[in-house]
């Protein structure tokens, strides 16, 4: 709390805000107990914010909220058009750029009772903040968690809808993790969450930026546009200070445009605060020692296969020590290294074979993830995967091409099809898979996925890999517009137990083996 009484009436709320809206028929003295932007939420006491969407403009819903309850309508000039008569409203030109504040003054600016940590970038955000979330607990904090597979407070977690949640909910979750004595929070801050003012009303101790490639273009028009609403992050209106890998060309950029101090990271070689070095890969995951110019040193390892996700780790820990941990206690705090498990995410399910579950739904993080485990494969690289229907086809293809060319088998099958014919997406997959001439792989395509990952395990040999790409920690399969219960990680789990017992009923069945 910042010690100061919750605002409980329009007017009490009205004094703390630093604009100030221009009202309509609005009485000081109304109670206020709680911002939403969905009239389907509103209650007795909500203020409902109604803002244009792409489909509809909130205000047309206003006269639902104010049934249900709602006190005022936080609108701009276009909303008051669709607002019924004599509602009382707070006009501001921008919706979104108000609520936050709004929402966190309602609140009593939970943010600030919690040292935040916040994460953007292309890839590797929801790994970085749990190996963050899982650094700080290790050092005995009370921990917090927000973005894309689910939200956490302490040990109570919910699957969450958005990678950075809408300001009222996300003020809500801080609220919630100040009132349970959480200390740390760890949480994912999208492109989207800060062109959409989602994260206002937050300033983060520390920040941090993975990598940028192209992505979400739809909505930021161009590269240059995506860069720019992911470097708002670092300023100061948003952040004290940052970390920033600088193994890419834009996270080189950022360091030198950002407006708050920044320490710079590599993992390649790149002159930076802090680098890291002595990456060697092993079954699982990989050690390796980050150190900084001022002779700071962590030597340790990650529990999660492949280069990237050193890059993530050590993120993580620069981060942490950038927001002040001392050096020694990281170290003593790591014991044996950061043994965390994210899901989803280079999830490892099963060993000999080992079963790997990943999120790689597009043609380069297939190929990272594929080249990752290829290093620590003896074996045969087996892959399942397959491409989303309703969206970006002209990357089908390119995951067959780049599947073909990687591993030594590859099973196309469904990823989620959405209301597209899925036969058709694969064979726009396997299209890609022909005709090329470095291709390695033998081309098998298998539908239902349960029983392309059923396929792909039981052709394995202890020594292979079997990387079942695309779909991560997703419970939920679309098929001709039916949800379909369906977990890659529970799937590949059985098919393993299966191959096990398998095994072991061919070993007992041999006529060398003798029981002892
Ligand atoms: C494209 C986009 O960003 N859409 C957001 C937008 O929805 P919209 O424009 O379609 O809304 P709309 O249906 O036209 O409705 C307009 C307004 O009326 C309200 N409404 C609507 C119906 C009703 O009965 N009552 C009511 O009050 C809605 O809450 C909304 O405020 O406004 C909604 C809230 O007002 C957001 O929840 C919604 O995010 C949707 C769910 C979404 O999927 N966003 C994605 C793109 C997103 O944000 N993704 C990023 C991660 C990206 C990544 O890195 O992969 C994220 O942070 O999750
Ligand atoms: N630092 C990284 N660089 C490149 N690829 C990565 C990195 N970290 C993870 N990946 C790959 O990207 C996939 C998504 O990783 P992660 O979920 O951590 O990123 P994200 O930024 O949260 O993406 P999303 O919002 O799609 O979940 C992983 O399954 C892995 O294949």
């Amino acid at each position: 709390m910042t010690g100061q009484p919750l605002p409980t009436t329009l007017g009490q709320l009205l004094a703390e805000l630093t604009f100030a809206p221009e009202l309509r028929d609005v009485d000081p003295a109304t109670p206020v107990r709680a911002v939403t932007l969905d009239s389907r939420r509103a209650t007795a006491g909500t203020l409902f914010a109604a803002l244009p969407g792409a489909r509809a403009h909130g205000a047309t819903f206003a006269g639902q909220a104010i049934a249900a309850g709602a006190c005022a309508v936080l609108t701009d000039p276009a909303g008051l058009e669709h607002l019924p008569a004599q509602a009382p409203a707070l006009v501001v030109p921008d919706v979104r750029a108000a609520l936050g504040e709004v929402s966190a003054c309602l609140l009593g600016q939970p943010a600030q009772a919690l040292t935040t940590f916040g994460v953007t970038g292309t890839n590797g955000k929801t790994t970085t903040t749990f190996l963050l979330d899982h650094v700080l607990r290790s050092m005995g904090w009370r921990t917090g968690l927000i973005g894309t597979v689910e939200n956490r407070v302490g040990d109570v977690a919910l699957a969450s809808t958005l990678t950075t949640p809408e300001s009222p909910d996300l003020q809500g979750w801080l609220a919630q993790m100040r009132d349970a004595g959480v200390d740390m929070l760890s949480m994912e801050v999208s492109s989207h969450a800060l062109a959409l003012h989602r994260v206002d009303g937050v300033t983060f101790d520390v920040v941090g930026f993975t990598n940028l490639s192209q992505d979400h273009l739809d909505f930021h028009g161009d590269l240059e546009g995506y860069f720019a609403t992911k470097a708002d992050l670092f300023t100061p209106e948003r952040a004290r200070r940052g970390v920033v890998v600088v193994d890419d060309a834009w996270g080189r950029r950022l360091a030198t445009e950002a407006d708050i101090p920044v320490a710079t990271l590599s993992t390649v070689g790149e002159d930076a605060d802090w680098v890291v070095s002595e990456v060697a890969p092993s079954a699982v995951g990989s050690t390796f020692l980050l150190r900084h110019h001022d002779g700071r040193a962590v030597r340790t390892s990650v529990s999660l296969p492949g280069p990237f996700n050193v890059a993530n780790a050590a993120l993580a820990l620069a981060m942490v020590l950038e927001g002040g941990a001392d050096v020694r206690d990281l170290v003593a705090a790591l014991g044996d290294g950061i043994d965390a498990r994210v899901p989803g995410r280079m999830e490892v399910v099963a060993t000999a074979p080992r079963v790997v579950v990943d999120f790689a739904h597009n043609a380069e993080a297939l190929e990272l993830a594929l080249t990752a485990l290829r290093a620590t494969t003896p074996g045969r690289l087996i892959v399942v995967f397959g491409a989303t229907g309703d969206r970006d086809a002209g990357k089908r293809p390119v995951m067959g091409r780049v599947a073909a060319t990687h591993a030594d088998v590859a099973v196309v099958t469904d990823d989620d099809p959405h209301g597209e014919d899925p036969a058709a997406v694969r064979r726009e997959v396997l299209a890609g898979t022909t005709g090329i001439d470095d291709a390695r792989a033998t081309v098998h395509e298998v539908a239902p996925r349960q029983d392309a990952i059923a396929r792909a395990v039981a052709m394995a040999g202890p020594e292979d890999t079997v990387l079942v790409a695309g779909r991560g920690h997703e419970t939920i399969q679309e098929v001709a517009g039916v949800d379909l219960p369906l977990d890659d990680r529970v799937v590949a789990r059985s098919a393993a137990a299966r191959w096990h017992d398998d095994h072991a009923a061919a070993v007992a069945t041999s006529p060398e083996h003798e029981e002892p």
